[in-house]
């Protein structure tokens, strides 16, 4: 059977720039662009040329891509004055793109209330808007903003608008559900009215918000319904609640039945195995934690913590996973945790390359040393490192490469010799190699003057001069530090878990547990820096 050609158009560049506090420098644009080519999108939207030094900057450097189609965003045409005199669409047409889309009104109230002019000329600065972009040689789609809305309010008006668009030479017609507040019955039915209107599904795209937490399953509501362009964006960044997740899209269409089996789009193989590495890089670049939860991309989307699962995936991985995540990129978890049985326990220690035969009453020690630990306020599911580590103690095979003698962390507020309050902290390590004593001073100042407080200076008084442990723990950076009041059995106390990571992009996690905040998170550095020499070879004392 041949399958029908669904285009793939990612607006995070425009849209996705629209979301609150994110703001993209020029290299993070080229950055992301690349990532989206790499992937096998269609259509890539840079911005709106013209709107702000970013973007113009943008367009002058347009980025070199292999596959997908460069476009600029812009509006229609003001009442008054030609398409070809207006100077906001003269700051879109200058760019130079080989598609421009336009997003233009669709719904009467806003002709009349937000733009204040009637809707016959609103449907010419449509028309005129499109035969200019396409007079000047570029692929032109029409956003047909409100589309949803629209359409309830004045049906033939909405479609009025499409029409116009489509017949002054737009490749596409973008139905979008602006406020997203449509629900996917509705969109579903009204993009099948738009196609008995006449407008051909593959002419057709569809643009949702994440307003109702719908915005997936509107857009594949309207690709149920024949329309073949879906705009959406990495991680579902977008403006207000976001936009379509590309990021679950993509696996989705490629993956379920009836998408799988009847439309193509460009993303091969290879770009399906790069969707969690791309997902991982957009929040590199925001700066922002992965979501663990996010459909198929995220750490705990593959990740089987209830022991009745764990011991049904050993035998067969289909019993409690929808696809396999190697297909994403992704990777399975089987995380050890108060809920967790011996199966789950084999396969964690099989994972860090321990063996454990089915009985060994290792097994059961083990099991029970978590169980009572996290009735403590620790937590191993998500800290698999520190788990890692208990278990090999408790195996009799944890390697010792230092001892702590003792610490001290110091805080202090004062006067600055501007007369400035200033706070500071000041820790000191003191530790055994090898017999030898070591101890190191660190201040929470960084090279700014500021103050990163006392667990970074505790973080680096611990990793100052591991002596010949050094070299092992250089590369080392601690990415996430997260502090939970728990309860440990009945009084409540401190968990804290560190996320680390090296040069080689690998992530751990770590717990610590007292009723001192900064004693859990000595735990948790200390815990970091073992699992690191273990897992890197170091030389135990
Ligand atoms: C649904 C969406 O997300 S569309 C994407 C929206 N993105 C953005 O707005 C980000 C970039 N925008 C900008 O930088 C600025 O808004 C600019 C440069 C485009 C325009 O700036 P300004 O000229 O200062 O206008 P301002 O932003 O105050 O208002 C928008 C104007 O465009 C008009 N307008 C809005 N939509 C359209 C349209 N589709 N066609 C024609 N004119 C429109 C409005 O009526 C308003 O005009 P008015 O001031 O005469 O009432
Ligand atoms: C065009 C657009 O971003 C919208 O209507 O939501």
């Amino acid at each position: 059977m041949t399958r029908e050609r669904l285009y793939l158009f990612d607006t995070t560049l425009r849209d996705g720039q629209q979301t609150q506090g994110v703001q993209f420098s020029l290299e993070d644009k080229h950055q992301i662009a690349a990532i989206l080519d790499e992937l096998g999108i269609d259509y890539i939207e840079g911005g709106w040329p013209g709107a702000n030094p970013t973007d113009s900057d943008f367009f002058e450097q347009a980025p070199k891509l292999k596959h997908a189609t460069f476009l600029a965003f812009g509006m229609t045409k003001r009442v008054g004055r030609s398409a070809a005199n207006d100077e906001v669409l003269a700051g879109v047409v200058n760019a130079n793109t080989p598609a421009v889309c336009l997003v233009g009104k669709s719904h009467d109230f806003h002709v009349t209330t937000a733009l204040g002019v009637s809707l016959d000329e609103n449907v010419a600065a449509i028309a005129d808007s499109i035969s200019h972009l396409v007079g000047e040689g570029r692929e032109a789609m029409y956003d047909a903003e409100h589309f949803f809305d629209g359409y309830k309010a004045n049906p033939d008006y909405a479609i009025a608008c499409l029409h116009a668009a489509l017949e002054a030479g737009a490749r596409w017609v973008v139905l979008c559900d602006t406020n997203g507040g449509t629900l996917p019955a509705e969109v579903h039915e009204i993009t099948k009215a738009v196609i008995a209107s006449g407008i051909p599904g593959d002419r057709l795209g569809i643009h949702t918000h994440n307003d109702t937490e719908n915005a997936v399953a509107n857009t594949l509501a309207a690709v149920d319904a024949g329309a073949r362009q879906v705009q959406g964006t990495l991680n579902g960044l977008g403006e207000r609640c976001g936009n379509a997740n590309l990021i679950s899209l993509i696996p989705t269409l490629l993956l379920k039945e009836p998408y799988a089996s009847t439309l193509e789009t460009a993303v091969t193989e290879d770009g399906l195995a790069s969707l969690t590495r791309a997902s991982r890089m957009m929040d590199d670049i925001l700066n922002r934690v992965p979501l663990r939860s996010a459909p198929y991309v995220g750490a705990s989307a593959f990740a089987h913590k209830a022991g009745l699962h764990a011991s049904a995936m050993l035998k067969d991985p289909s019993t409690y996973e929808h696809v396999d995540p190697a297909c994403v990129g992704n990777a399975r978890i089987i995380p050890m945790s108060n809920q967790a049985g011996q199966s789950n326990l084999r396969e964690r220690l099989s994972g860090a390359g321990l063996e454990v035969e089915k009985g060994d009453p290792a097994l059961g020690r083990i099991l029970d040393l978590v169980k009572q630990r996290e009735a403590a306020g620790y937590t191993y599911d998500t800290a698999q490192a520190s788990f890692e580590l208990l278990a090999r103690q408790e195996l009799g095979i944890l390697p010792r490469f230092f001892s702590i003698d003792r610490y001290r962390v110091t805080v202090e507020r004062r006067k600055n010799r501007r007369g400035e309050t200033i706070s500071l902290s000041e820790a000191v390590v003191v530790l055994f190699i090898n017999g030898e004593k070591r101890l190191s001073v660190s201040e929470s100042l960084d090279e700014t003057g500021s103050d990163r407080g006392p667990v970074n200076a505790l973080s680096r008084a611990l990793a100052k001069d591991l002596g010949p442990l050094q070299p092992y723990i250089s590369d080392m950076k601690l990415v996430d530090f997260k502090v939970r009041i728990t309860n440990g059995g009945t009084e409540a106390v401190t968990r804290v878990i560190i996320d680390s990571e090296d040069a080689s992009g690998r992530r751990w996690s770590t717990v610590g547990v007292s009723p001192n905040i900064v004693d859990a998170s000595f735990e948790a550095l200390l815990e970091a820096i073992q699992w690191k020499l273990l897992r890197d070879g170091a030389p135990a004392a």
